[in-house]
């Protein structure tokens, strides 16, 4: 079992170290993006299922509450919370359109559109970041390393790994990264 152990937490440090090495100017690249869009009066839009669902909540709460610093609120929004909008979105068209009908409801061109699916073969996620690019929304992918969300969006951020568990790990490591320094890029006075 403790080999079990050492072996998760190797693995989990070794998809990380790569990722951030790998990507380090794209994911400066997302955090300019995302600050144009919020200083710019629009917001984040996130979606994903299961973990992912639970990540998309995850990062939309650090930046409409707060992260690291006192900072004044900032506009993000999960879809993955509404349970009557979901429940009645699946049990009335698809399930695959969970997403894409709340993107047409609630986005608004310039926002920005964070699909989350490890597999990158989410059809709900797909779906919906194709409804956000028709609209003007600037589509950016959390993925592993396979999968058509890749194709589909504006930019993509590529976990190079075959676990989903340890691409998910990344991903939340890569939302708190974003927020860490979209918080620096707007609000460099009230950094400690
Ligand atoms: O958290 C986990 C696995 O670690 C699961 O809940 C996982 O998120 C679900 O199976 C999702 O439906 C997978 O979807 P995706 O990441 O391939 O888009
Ligand atoms: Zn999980």
């Amino acid at each position: 079992m403790k080999d079990i152990i050492m072996n998760i937490l190797d693995q989990s440090i070794r998809v990380k170290e790569m990722f951030i090495k790998n990507n380090i100017d794209l994911i400066v690249k997302g955090a300019d993006r995302i600050v144009i869009s919020l200083a710019s009066g629009h917001k984040l839009i996130i979606f994903g299922n299961g973990g992912s669902a639970a990540d998309a909540q995850h990062i939309a709460a650090e930046f409409v509450n707060r992260f690291q610093i006192e900072r004044p609120p900032l506009a993000a929004l999960a879809l993955t919370t509404d349970t009557s909008v979901i429940t009645s979105i699946g049990n009335d068209y698809h399930f695959d359109d969970i997403f894409a009908k709340q993107i047409r409801a609630l986005g608004k061109k310039d926002d920005i559109a964070i699909g989350i699916s490890t597999s990158g073969n989410s059809a709900n996620v797909i779906k919906a970041m194709e409804a956000a690019k028709e609209m003007g929304i600037f589509t950016i992918g959390f993925t592993g390393s396979g999968g058509k969300l890749a194709e589909v969006a504006d930019m993509t951020f590529s976990v190079e790994s075959d676990t989903t568990a340890r691409i998910q790990e990344t991903h939340i490591l890569l939302g708190h990264t974003l927020c860490d320094l979209v918080d620096r890029i707007l609000f460099p006075h009230l950094m400690k």
